[in-house]
């Protein structure tokens, strides 16, 4: 039976996300990266100590692409979203899925406005998911500098629709949304990365600050035996292996990043993350090399192929 008390579609629908700023300095951008692991293993490595350290001065410090989601955590408070019209629990909520288009390179500093809407809305019995579309504007010339769609799943807010016919709604073209074929041949590239026991904590720094990624009480009422990581730190972590693997170190090739989380990481656990080359797109998967489970794929879309490849 549909319980149809916790949802009513004419007030989700309905619903305006209020506009958001986002303001970052370059002290911001270089904690970012700290938290997604550049540097991690080599503090002098030169593909990644631009996104930390420039000899001239931090005015000159590079932005990492993923750097873009944050941009889409003002619509959250304490991590979760409200909606009107929706009930669900929100230490049930998780992060599906993250899809980023980005226009042009971040400049180390900025101001940025969002527009946020919703992108969709899907009844999947044990589960409802949610999509959240933020475009993000640089304040001062207006011009849109990326767009994230953020796919939250919210485990146990499902059965809202009649499950002969469960709700869904989407406002996006499907194949932007559809999970890439991992294929069977021997990758093109793999990198192996450790994230620190203390990650999420140093994560957390850059604005998602969720308790279930620090908090061991909390992370046990959501089902797990200790704070997790952020889906969007996995995702910096595959995307910095792709960037230094594929892009040679190049990150302004980079047009669109996409990751589907498929089961959480614990801070201190080992990520290898596979990659293949198929034209112009980068498919890859993240595995935790001391449970050899798959927790992330996707794929990153490249303006063009470095020549060297
Ligand atoms: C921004 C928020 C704050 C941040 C929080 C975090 O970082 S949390 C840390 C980071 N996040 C994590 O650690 C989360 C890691 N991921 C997980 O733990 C699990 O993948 C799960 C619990 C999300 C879903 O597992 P399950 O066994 O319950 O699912 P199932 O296989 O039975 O499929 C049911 C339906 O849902 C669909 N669907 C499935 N997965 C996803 C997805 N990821 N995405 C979207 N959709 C998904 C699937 O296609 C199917 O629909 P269909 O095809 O029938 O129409």
């Amino acid at each position: 039976m549909a319980d149809n008390s916790r949802f009513d579609h004419d007030l989700v629908l309905a619903h305006k996300f209020p506009e958001t700023t986002f303001t970052y300095t370059e002290r911001d951008a270089a904690v970012y990266a700290l938290g997604v692991g550049a540097c991690g293993r080599n503090a002098i490595d030169s593909d990644e100590l631009k996104y930390v350290y420039h000899e001239n001065g931090q005015q000159f410090v590079q932005v990492l692409p993923t750097f873009a989601a944050l941009f889409s955590l003002g619509s959250l408070t304490n991590g979760s979203i409200d909606l009107p019209g929706l009930q669900y629990d929100p230490r049930l909520l998780l992060h599906g899925q993250q899809y980023i288009q980005i226009y042009k390179p971040f400049p180390s500093s900025a101001s940025l406005i969002n527009k946020v809407s919703l992108a969709g809305l899907h009844d999947k019995g044990k589960a409802a998911i949610l999509e959240l579309e933020t475009k993000s504007y640089e304040k001062q010339s207006g011009e849109l500098l990326c767009m994230n769609r953020s796919t939250i799943y919210l485990r146990g807010a499902g059965g809202f629709s009649n499950s002969s016919h469960p709700y869904s709604y989407s406002n996006y073209p499907v194949n932007q949304a559809a999970a890439p074929k991992i294929p069977k041949s021997q990758p093109f590239a793999v990198f192996e990365d450790c994230t620190q026991p203390s990650q999420a904590l140093l994560y957390r720094l850059s604005g998602d600050y969720n308790p279930l990624h620090s908090d061991p009480m909390i992370a046990e009422v959501a089902g797990f035996s200790r704070p997790i990581l952020h889906g969007l730190c996995s995702l910096g972590f595959a995307v910095r292996a792709v960037i230094k693997c594929i892009c040679r170190g190049d990150a302004n090739i980079i047009k669109t990043i996409s990751g589907r989380f498929l089961l959480h990481v614990y801070p201190g656990e080992t990520l290898i993350t596979e990659m293949w080359l198929e034209g112009s797109r980068v498919i890859y998967q993240a595995k935790v090399k001391e449970r050899n489970r798959a927790v992330l794929s996707g794929f990153v879309d490249l303006r063009h192929v470095t020549p060297s490849l």
